[in-house]
């Protein structure tokens, strides 16, 4: 595997692959890599010659100055990671690579919908222009044929959709289900920041989610979430952000059953640690 730090020399390695024909596939990540992340590898390699994995703690989409500042970085650990899963490249720039006036903000505002708003929006204010932000300059670095993100971050994916369908950009967007631990926590690189007791917490947010999953059809949304938040009042130490069961394509909450396009999505700190997750109902 090749590692990479700038531009320019992405540039030049991926140029001959694509004048050969291949079809490039970009992966990207803030590192501390799991078995979801190579979940996202596993299967760009199915659909791409080429697999780029970005490694990028990208500061524009902290609103918490802390979050980034703890976020974790175990750089050699993920490149054997990847060296292992075969990955053909790990583009691991420096804020300044990918910010040359950083800490001066570049212009960027676009227009991602109402959806940018709530969930994640509101509780990470600006959080979808900083992802968008990023997501647009690797995509321009990378000119990658297809993406692949995990639908954990489910409002990052339509975000992304949002974007490229706005600014008309000529990528396929590829979204992987969540992998999680056997006892059903999602798996996510600030699950190292849980301590033993925190750990044991945390497992309510899937719980409810599953509840919620398993009574759909036989319960009214007001009950569905009643008796969800009472699972996740069971637990000492987590307080609730949200939990919601939205329209998919709005991520407003519905009031009446839908068949199609129904998800669950919660979001929770738990001890000191913000955890999000979700299911995609019908
Ligand atoms: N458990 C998972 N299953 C599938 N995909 C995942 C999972 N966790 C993260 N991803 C995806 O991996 C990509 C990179 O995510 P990121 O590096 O932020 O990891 P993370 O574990 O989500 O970390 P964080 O703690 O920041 O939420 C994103 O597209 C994300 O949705
Ligand atoms: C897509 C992403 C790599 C952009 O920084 C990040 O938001 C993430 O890891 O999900
Ligand atoms: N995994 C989404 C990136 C973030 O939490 O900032």
């Amino acid at each position: 595997m090749e590692v990479i730090a700038t531009i320019a020399e992405l540039e030049s390695s991926l140029k001959p692959l694509k004048v050969k024909g291949l079809k490039i596939a970009l992966v990207p990540t803030m590192g501390a890599l799991h078995q979801g992340h190579l979940s996202l590898i596993a299967e760009a390699q199915k659909q791409a010659d080429i697999v780029v994995c970005s490694i990028f703690v990208n500061p524009t989409q902290f609103t918490d100055p802390k979050d980034l500042e703890k976020y974790p970085r175990p750089l050699e650990h993920d490149i054997q990671m990847l060296t292992e899963a075969g990955c053909n490249f790990v583009f691991m720039p420096s804020v300044k690579e990918m910010y040359p006036n950083y800490p001066t903000p570049e212009n960027w505002k676009i227009d991602l919908g109402s959806a940018e708003f709530v969930l994640e929006g509101e509780f990470r204010k600006g959080h979808y222009q900083g992802v968008t932000q990023i997501v647009f300059k690797l995509f321009d670095a990378v000119k990658p044929d297809k993406a692949f993100f995990g639908q954990k971050d489910f409002q990052q994916v339509l975000m992304i959709k949002n974007m490229v369908e706005v600014l008309d950009l000529d990528v396929q967007i590829v979204t992987c289900p969540i992998i999680r631990e056997d006892d059903g926590l999602a798996m996510s690189s600030r699950n190292i920041h849980l301590n033993h007791a925190d750990r044991a917490n945390s497992l309510v947010l899937s719980k409810a989610l599953f509840f919620i999953e398993d009574h759909y059809r036989t319960q009214s949304i007001e009950e569905l979430l009643a008796n969800s938040k009472a699972i996740i009042d069971s637990a000492p130490g987590v307080e609730l952000d949200y939990l919601t069961i939205v329209d998919g394509d709005t991520l407003l909450p519905i009031s009446s059953k839908m068949d199609i396009n129904t998800v669950a999505l919660v979001a929770a700190k738990v001890g000191e640690t913000r955890l999000i997750d979700n299911v995609i109902i019908n």
